[in-house]
């Protein structure tokens, strides 16, 4: 099921709760927010560092809403505008999201053409001229906008009508209890993507993770377990299955065994024991070739992990995608969308 669907859903769940945040998971509390997002129209300001989860958040917004049938269009404002024949700027993707939303990822890296359609677009809106009004709903998100106001390079009165509602997308590390339960959400989607029964995390690897800060937030964490899950034999991830993470941090070593060497058959002497236990390194890139019942995978199956696996490295970068697994754009489209994957690239 696409991300946005699980969240939509997990919004949905919420709703006629009697609305608290205080004591709630943060999963439960930015459901109640986007709930409360979802049932207004009001602009929406979403503010989080890269990775954590605001694309996600602003389409399942939108999915909740009255909206929902009409377009959901993203203006990413911190990437190169592509050449297309279909408006790239704020003028005209306002004109073609009529009805529905747009989402303007990054705003703070609107240029002043686009701040200055924005504001005005928001203020006609506000100004409740009902014939002028563009029936668009604002969706934003930024990382450090207050920060871009005072630096003079985004517009305060932009910024204010923006945040009418607000939401902050805590960094992974300020949220370190809240690791295991996202960890057990991402090992449960992977588990049965790849067909694998894995209860969960170790001990030893639960303690990994939250000693980590994820800089990448939870799309860090999520492709870490993805990799995990795939290097994976046993019922529980432990912390062999994060090298990278682990070597990110002191204080913990994995033991890598020493390249064998090939004993003189002269020798009598015994081979010395072992003095700690050596836990082999494999490529946390690999993919397995066999299943859980000892059987070869198929073709398909390889293909989409790997297809999978090239989302997620390359951030959902569609050139870079195409170009590394050498093959055309629309080929990837296609196989995106029969593997079910389209709405996470979009
Ligand atoms: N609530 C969630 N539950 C599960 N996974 C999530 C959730 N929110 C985000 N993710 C996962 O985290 C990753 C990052 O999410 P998303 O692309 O929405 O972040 P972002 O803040 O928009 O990132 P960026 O600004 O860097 O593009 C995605 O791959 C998504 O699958």
């Amino acid at each position: 099921m696409p991300l946005s669907q699980l969240l939509a859903d997990e919004i949905r769940a919420l709703r006629g709760d009697a609305a608290r945040l205080d004591g709630c998971s943060e999963r439960e509390r930015i459901a109640r927010l986007a709930d409360r997002a979802a049932r207004s129209a009001l602009p929406v300001l979403i503010e989080g560092e890269p990775g954590s989860g605001a694309r996600a958040l602003a389409r399942a917004i939108h999915d909740c809403g009255e909206r929902k049938e009409r377009p959901f269009l993203r203006l990413p404002a911190g990437e190169a505008p592509v050449q297309s024949e279909r408006p790239t700027g704020v003028s005209g993707l306002l004109k073609e999201a009529i009805g529905g939303t747009l989402f303007i990822q990054d705003v703070e890296c609107l240029g002043g053409e686009g701040q200055n359609d924005l504001l005005d677009c928001l203020y006609r809106q506000d100004a409740g001229r009902a014939h002028r009004r563009p029936d668009v709903r604002i969706i934003a998100s930024g990382s450090d906008l207050a920060g871009s106001v005072r630096e003079g390079r985004f517009r305060e009165d932009l910024f204010y009508r923006l945040q009418a509602l607000p939401i902050t997308l805590r960094p992974l590390r300020a949220q370190r209890d809240a690791i295991p339960e996202w960890a057990q959400l991402f090992i449960g989607r992977f588990a049965a993507d790849e067909g694998k029964k894995i209860r969960g995390l170790s001990a030893d690897a639960a303690a990994l993770l939250a000693r980590y800060d994820w800089p990448g937030n939870l799309r860090q964490l999520e492709n870490a377990l993805y990799r995990a899950v795939i290097m994976a034999e046993g019922p529980f991830l432990t912390s062999t299955e994060f090298p990278q993470v682990a070597s990110h941090l002191r204080g913990i070593r994995i033991d890598i065994p020493p390249v064998p060497v090939l004993r003189a058959s002269s020798s009598t002497r015994p081979a010395p024991a072992p003095e700690s236990e050596h836990v082999a390194r494999r490529d946390p890139h690999a993919l397995s070739l066999i299943n859980d019942a000892g059987e070869m995978v198929t073709l398909a199956d390889l293909e989409a992990r790997a297809i999978r696996f090239a989302l997620a490295h390359y951030q959902g970068r569609m050139s870079a995608i195409s170009r590394h697994l050498g093959i055309g754009r629309s080929t990837l489209y296609r196989k995106l969308k029969e593997l079910g994957l389209d709405d996470e690239a979009a």
